[in-house]
């Protein structure tokens, strides 16, 4: 893997991926990478500790046909633009992909190596180049509940997300902390007044939160103080493209193209940075005791983590204040539900930034470099 092309690394993602390959000194493992950019090419890349060229075009197929791999988190449109050209132009390279753009073409794999690295390990062998991180959501579910899919125990799985701010992108992280002032604001006096009523301030804060001044720009709702029950365009049978997701991914990331395991529920909008949440309901194929359950979840992987079903712990741990900006994946609220022995209840926190987006990305260059 001599050459390895940037391309969306200044963006939220990117600068992500880049803070984690310089904390693992993956770019030691590179001989040349090489920066690219839609905006600012012939300007200086980014400090990764050692000699880049300036930044290079993005549009520019000849330059990109020079990799051995690309990684793009530039964004679905850029992968429209770029990535049929680039292959029409004979290029052999490894692409490897942010964007859901490629995601569920018959010649890509979605990546989650601690979850499918058979899948992702028999690609390789039979000449597969185009590899896709999986959509956040989805891939903070694997990471947490992958112990049970690994053990074949899941027949189905209702998932109602909490999703964080930082999916829909930069801007509306913005709009989120300007509508969480803006409420403060309206309210100021009252709230430094120990002695006024709280139904002022709540009329007020309702009147603030309506008003035609209140920043929804991006996300066309009030956020902070509320939320929004929808995600992404509308697809089929009144599913949004995020719930859609959850279901084609899933299944796609497990090499289950045949018995496809049902998942489906609400994905909501909720005003936390860049966590997101899941409450499940999972129906388990045979009734299995709790203590296994947890073991199972347990050693999946390194980064999955079991909090004790109770009160305390639960507040302290299955928080996204918590978990932001950590790979930690805990799950907790494991408890077998009134429906039945073989219903378990389940919720988890992810940074979907991380595993959710820029994680994967890197370990997949890993993959290929040590191949
Ligand atoms: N946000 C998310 O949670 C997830 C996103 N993805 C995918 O990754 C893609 C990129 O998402 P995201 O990182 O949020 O996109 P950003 O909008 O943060 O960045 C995308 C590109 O915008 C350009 N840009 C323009 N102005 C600026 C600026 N001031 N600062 C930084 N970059 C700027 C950069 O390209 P240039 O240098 O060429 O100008 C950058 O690479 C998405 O479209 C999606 O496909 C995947 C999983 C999760
Ligand atoms: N749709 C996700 C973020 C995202 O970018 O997803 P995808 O990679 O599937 O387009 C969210 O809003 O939280």
């Amino acid at each position: 893997m001599r050459r390895v092309g940037f391309v969306g690394w200044r963006g939220m993602v990117g600068s992500v991926l880049m803070q984690r390959m310089i904390e693992e000194r993956d770019f030691d493992l590179i001989d040349e990478p090489v920066f690219f950019t839609t905006s600012q090419a012939g300007k200086p890349g980014p400090d990764i500790g050692k000699d880049i060229p300036a930044l290079k075009d993005a549009r520019n197929i000849d330059e990109l046909a020079q990799m051995d791999a690309i990684i793009s988190c530039q964004g679905g449109d850029y992968t429209l633009e770029v990535y049929g050209k680039l292959r029409e132009a004979g290029w052999k390279g490894y692409w490897i992909d942010a964007a859901s753009t490629l995601r569920m073409d018959q010649d890509s794999i979605i990546i989650l190596d601690p979850v499918n690295l058979d899948v992702i390990e028999s690609g390789l062998s039979k000449g597969v180049k185009t590899y896709v991180g999986g959509n956040c959501t989805v891939s903070l579910m694997l990471m947490g509940l992958g112990g049970l899919f690994k053990e074949n125990l899941v027949e189905w799985v209702s998932s109602m997300t909490y999703q964080a701010a930082s999916g829909a992108g930069a801007q509306n992280m913005r709009e989120l902390i300007t509508q969480m002032g803006q409420v403060n604001a309206s309210v100021k006096s009252l709230l430094d007044n120990p002695a006024s009523a709280i139904l002022e301030i709540d009329r007020q804060v309702a009147q603030a939160m309506r008003s035609p001044e209140f920043a929804i720009d991006n996300f066309g709702a009030p956020l902070a103080g509320s939320l929004i029950p929808w995600i992404d365009k509308a697809v089929a049978d009144g599913q949004s493209k995020e719930e859609w997701k959850g279901f084609v991914e899933t299944n796609k990331i497990l090499g289950r193209s045949e018995n496809p395991i049902a998942i489906d529920g609400t994905c909501v909008r909720i005003g936390a940075m860049r966590c997101h949440s899941q409450g499940f309901t999972i129906k388990l194929k045979k009734d299995v005791p709790l203590d296994e359950i947890e073991s199972m979840i347990a050693s999946a992987n390194d980064w999955v983590k079991v909090v004790p079903n109770e009160r305390d712990i639960t507040v302290q741990e299955l928080s996204p204040t918590k978990v932001t900006g950590t790979l930690s994946i805990p799950v907790g609220r494991l408890r077998k539900m009134k429906m039945g022995p073989d219903y378990l209840n389940a919720f988890s926190v992810g940074d979907q930034l991380l595993w959710g987006a820029a994680e994967p990305l890197r370990r997949m260059l890993r993959i290929l470099i040590q191949a």
